[in-house]
């Protein structure tokens, strides 16, 4: 299905900051800064980034799991995500989450079937108990498992169903929305194509707006309508995937992509950047533009004022000095 225009999930100025009761006000880890996104029905935004960027603390403040301690989330509109009051119904309905480590995430204690019709049971979606198997075989059948399985145990299976069961059990209850944390970094290479293959299928045959989160920039590209690239708690760059790609605006994208094996024809020439070095800390981050420490264009401006996220159309970057790549 294509992405329709309306945005079903938005985040607005989010920021989130650990231990700042122990550092004091402005202390602690810096984990997401000021991050914006909107997400449109039936789409899905890649965001990718290197460890530590802060994309696990944003993904959890998609789904209503971490407050933000500034900015919102919003479903269909309405805010959710601020405040202290418990997130709605709806929201826990239709916003639903898969998690890196199927292992970890899935009660080991549980069957199958417990494990995919605890969402079911919780938002009453079966009517009885012969609904309740009938609705799990169907989704099993839906990942690509079979519903003769629905009886055995998480250890019984490997890593790549594993995750199927996770999915199923994301799917569950019909959701609108669903945010992928690193799916398949915990899995073996020669399964990750699949589990991507599949969440692909599943957001064209469901119309599922997906968000798909990965330290990978070869992971998301072909599962991915638009791209967000995050460093250090911010989004660098922002834009349908084929324009990130083929013309990255933002030297770190351009960075990670001269580093990555991922054939770019549009690419007229290729640009070697070299990325030096690891990131700083997010406890005390650079001031103004928060790559300037690894940017080879960097010059004064860039320690005295962030760049906004903005540019032509709906590719965006924050960067004083972005040129697209030719
Ligand atoms: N509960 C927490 N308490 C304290 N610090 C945290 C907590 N969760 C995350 N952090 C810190 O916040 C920063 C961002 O972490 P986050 O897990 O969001 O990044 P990430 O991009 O998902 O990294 P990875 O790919 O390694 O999971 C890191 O410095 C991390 O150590």
């Amino acid at each position: 299905m294509p992405p329709s225009t309306e945005p079903v999930l938005a985040a607005v100025d989010l920021h989130k900051t650990y231990g700042n009761r122990i550092f004091g006000k402005s202390g602690g880890v810096h984990a997401v800064a000021g991050v914006s996104l909107t997400l449109k029905a039936g789409e899905t935004l890649g965001i990718v980034g290197e460890s530590g960027c802060g994309k696990s603390t944003l993904a959890r403040m998609l789904v209503g799991l971490e407050r933000p301690d500034r900015g919102e989330v919003t479903f269909h509109g309405k805010p959710f995500a601020s405040g202290r009051g418990s997130i709605p119904r709806d929201v826990r309905r239709r916003v639903q989450m898969v998690f890196q480590d199927p292992l970890t995430s899935l009660n080991p204690r549980m069957t199958v079937l417990e494990i995919i019709a605890e969402p079911l049971d919780v938002h009453g979606l079966a009517a009885s108990r012969q609904a309740r198997r009938a609705k799990v075989g169907e989704l099993l059948e839906l990942v690509g498992l079979a519903p003769e399985l629905m009886n055995r145990f998480p250890h019984e299976f490997s890593g790549g169903q594993r995750q199927r069961i996770g999915i199923a059990r994301a799917l569950a209850t019909e959701p609108e929305v669903i945010v992928c944390d690193e799916p398949v970094s915990a899995l073996d290479m020669s399964v990750q194509a699949q589990v991507v293959n599949l969440l692909a299928d599943l957001q064209r045959t469901l119309g599922v707006a997906l968000v798909f989160i990965a330290h990978d920039l070869a992971v998301v590209r072909h599962v991915s309508h638009r791209v967000g690239v995050m460093y250090l708690g911010r989004m660098a760059e922002l834009g349908p995937a084929a324009e990130v790609y083929g013309t990255p605006a933002h030297p770190y994208t351009k960075a990670l992509l001269s580093a990555a094996p991922i054939p770019r024809p549009q690419a007229r020439h290729r640009e070697r950047v070299i990325l030096a070095g690891d990131p700083p800390s997010p406890v005390d981050p650079p001031s103004g533009c928060r790559f300037r420490t690894r940017c080879h264009q960097a010059q004064d401006l860039c320690a005295e004022q962030a760049p906004e996220l903005t540019g032509p159309h709906a590719h965006l970057a924050a960067c004083h000095f972005s040129v697209p790549a030719a």
